[in-house]
């Protein structure tokens, strides 16, 4: 019988372990073959130890029957083959710090998807802890906590000033410039206790992100439904003297990626005035020098956060808030532009 290595007759038993059947040999693989086709056992490879013999024989390059040889082979052989979803992971491994070194862009696009990605998969360790005490203003300590350390993992210094403006006992309304998803950080930074945003409904279903929003009291509000939205803040004007809790609003209501201030919604000034509580603003410096969402630039940097001095709403009406907006505005975009000149002169380097 002839071998399919070529050789005469079938190998011995006697001197080689049984073989797993190979693929065309299977029965299952033979039952569909006409009988004149099936093969014989493939020969094991030589792999015995002969008699009397210990230790380690240098395979035979040629194939000989050194005394690891055999074993050597097979597993070298399976080790050295490179599959294709291999070659596609060295790669990638080699194309993607070449390509993040290279361009700007994909720096971008990289940093943001991680951002985004490591709040959701925090937001997953997070949701159990904060679920212990269900829909509470104190889990928003737990979120704060565990975004902390992301200024690091992206090289942003957060320098804060006026401290001394949040000694205060009572509730507050908090406002403050947004000019992108980062101003998490500034705002994780300096967040006070017992205080919640007030976000955008959206927010709520970003997967764990708005679970986590959820449980640690977040403040939903439909914009596009500004009755809701005014009902939600009236509610939540009471639910801040009863419950003791501190709001956090974003005036201009969106993003401003424009690197300066939209003009602000009145929702903030009503909901203080309402609730006969202080403002407190809050500016955040330009991000300019280390991010652009229009360049595609996304370095390290400084970010300088300034907490401004309480204005009080005490005694005031519906009808001071229009002139209660421009004023807060006025002061918050003196100091935003005060302070991104000196957030870019202290560090004129950013960008590094
Ligand atoms: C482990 C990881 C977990 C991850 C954790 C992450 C947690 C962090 C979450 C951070 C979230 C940050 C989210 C930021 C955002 O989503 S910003 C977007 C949402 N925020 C806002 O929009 C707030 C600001 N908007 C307003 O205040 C608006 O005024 C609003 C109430 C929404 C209504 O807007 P709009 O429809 O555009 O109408 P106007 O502003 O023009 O107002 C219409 C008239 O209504 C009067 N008004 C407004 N509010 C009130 C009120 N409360 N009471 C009475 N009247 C009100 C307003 O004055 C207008 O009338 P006049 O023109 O003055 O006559
Ligand atoms: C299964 C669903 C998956 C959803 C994936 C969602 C991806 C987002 C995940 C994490 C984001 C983390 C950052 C959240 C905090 C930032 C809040 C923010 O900046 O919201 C923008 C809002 O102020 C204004 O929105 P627009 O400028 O009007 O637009």
């Amino acid at each position: 019988m002839v071998t399919p290595e070529g050789g005469k007759g079938a190998p011995s038993s006697a001197s080689h372990p049984p073989q797993a059947p190979s693929l065309c040999s299977h029965p299952s693989i033979l039952a569909g073959l006409p009988t004149g086709l099936s093969l014989p056992p493939r020969a094991p490879p030589p792999c015995s130890f002969p008699k009397g013999q210990r230790g380690l024989r240098v395979p035979d390059p040629a194939g000989g029957n050194g005394l690891l040889g055999g074993h050597l082979r097979a597993i070298l052989g399976g080790a050295m083959e490179i599959t294709v979803a291999q070659w596609v992971l060295i790669l990638f491994l080699i194309i993607v710090p070449l390509l993040y070194e290279w361009s700007a862009s994909f720096k971008y696009f990289c940093k943001m998807t991680f951002y985004n990605g490591w709040i959701l998969t925090l937001a997953v360790l997070a949701i159990p802890i904060c679920a212990v005490r269900g829909r509470n203003v104190e889990n928003m300590k737990i979120l704060r906590f565990m975004l902390l350390h992301i200024k690091y993992l992206y090289g942003i210094k957060i320098e804060v000033r006026g401290w001394e403006n949040f000694n205060i006992k009572e509730q507050y309304v908090v406002v403050s410039n947004h000019q992108s998803s980062l101003d998490l950080l500034g705002m994780m930074e300096i967040l006070p206790g017992r205080c919640v945003p007030i976000a955008k409904r959206e927010l709520m279903y970003a997967g764990t992100v708005g679970l986590a929003c959820w449980l640690a009291g977040v403040i939903f509000i439909n914009r596009k439904k500004t009755d809701d939205a005014i009902s939600v803040m009236s509610e939540a004007a009471q639910t801040m003297i009863k419950d003791d809790v501190r709001v956090w609003v974003f005036p201009e209501g969106t993003r401003n990626h424009d690197g300066s201030m939209l003009p602000f919604k009145r929702g903030a000034f009503h909901l203080a005035v309402q609730a006969q509580v202080p403002i407190i603003p809050i500016v955040m410096s330009s991000y300019r020098d280390f991010y652009s969402k229009k360049e595609k630039k996304f370095s390290t940097g400084k970010c300088m956060v300034r907490i401004l001095p309480r204005i009080e709403t005490r005694g005031l009406t519906a009808d001071d808030v229009p002139e209660l907006t421009e004023s807060v505005r006025r002061t918050m975009l003196s100091a935003f532009l005060e302070m991104s000149g000196e957030a870019r002169d202290k560090d004129p380097g950013g960008g590094q």
